[in-house]
């Protein structure tokens, strides 16, 4: 099954935001070393070798990694100067059905455990990020509404998404008149790829979730093992139906269509907060 039509498969490294500017693929100069088997559990050596070939390949060296949910992989053209690599051509990255004064590496579109693929492969990027030297990770996704607009709850996250990440959005809402429709509360995994029943979305209501989808944890895990800080941003695409007599229906054309409608509202928030991440640049 492939739910994710948009295949976009670009990881994408490159520095300030705006003005926007896309300057074209980089080709790989060498040939990549050997892929690692991907049947096997990875060892630090397998994230080493990919982390030293995209080393290799570009001077960038981004402190900030995005991983762009589905619909979203437009927010990678906000950076300039790009050094652009098919996933294909990354040695040790799976291969995926899709894809501001700061230097950021940038995935154009996840991996997801539905594809087939191992938790091990799907956060192998996030170990290489730690060893390209990225300190702050951002997610985004797609995810459907599970409370009735997410109202004033403010569930515990129990610190893995930054506190201080989480305030520094709230204030650039705040400033870009966003506060009306940003909101926070808890974001739950399924494994997908198919969408919720009645009865799982009620379930998943009442066990404390605002909003649900079918990416992020095991990235969000693995960025906070690695001592990243993560801040976290679901595109709420759809309302989950939870009512028996509710014929709505949701599918990922429709997820990917508000996705687009909203990737520019989303793109000048993530590049507001990665411009004013405290963070100096440096380069090879
Ligand atoms: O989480 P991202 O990758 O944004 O995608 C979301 O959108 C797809 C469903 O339409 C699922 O893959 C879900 O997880
Ligand atoms: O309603 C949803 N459920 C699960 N995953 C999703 N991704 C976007 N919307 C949804």
């Amino acid at each position: 099954m492939d739910p994710t039509p948009e295949s976009i498969g670009d990881l994408t490294v490159g520095g300030a935001p705006l003005p926007c500017q896309r300057l074209g693929e980089h080709r790989p100069t060498q040939t990549p070393p050997p892929t690692p088997s991907l049947v096997k559990t990875p060892h630090h050596d397998d994230y080493q070798k990919t982390a030293d070939w995209i080393l290799s390949q570009t001077q960038h060296r981004p402190k900030v990694a995005i991983i762009c949910g589905s619909g979203l992989g437009m927010l990678a053209d906000a950076l300039k100067l790009q050094d652009s690599f098919h996933y294909s051509d990354i040695p040790g990255f799976p291969q995926s059905t899709e894809l501001k004064g700061k230097t950021c590496v940038c995935m154009q579109g996840r991996f997801h455990m539905y594809e087939g693929h191992s938790l091990c492969k799907v956060t192998f990027p996030v170990r290489v990020f730690k060893l390209l030297g990225v300190e702050t990770l951002i997610v985004t996704n797609a995810a459907g509404a599970l409370a009735d607009g997410f109202g004033p709850r403010f569930p515990p996250m129990s610190g893995v998404y930054d506190k201080d990440l989480r305030r520094l959005a709230k204030d650039i809402c705040k400033s870009l008149g966003y506060s009306q429709f940003v909101q926070e509360g808890v974001y739950c995994m399924v494994g997908g790829p198919n969408f919720e029943s009645i009865a799982e979305a009620r379930f998943l209501h009442k066990l404390g979730a605002d909003a649900v989808g079918m990416s992020t944890a095991p990235e969000v895990l693995v960025a906070s093992h690695c001592g990243m800080k993560v801040f976290g941003l679901s595109l709420i695409t759809n309302k989950v139906v939870k009512d028996y007599d509710d014929t709505e229906k949701v599918n990922h054309e429709g997820v990917l269509g508000v996705s687009k409608m909203r990737s520019e509202t989303l793109q000048t928030l993530v590049t507001e907060l990665v411009s004013r991440l405290d963070i100096n640049n440096n380069t090879a």
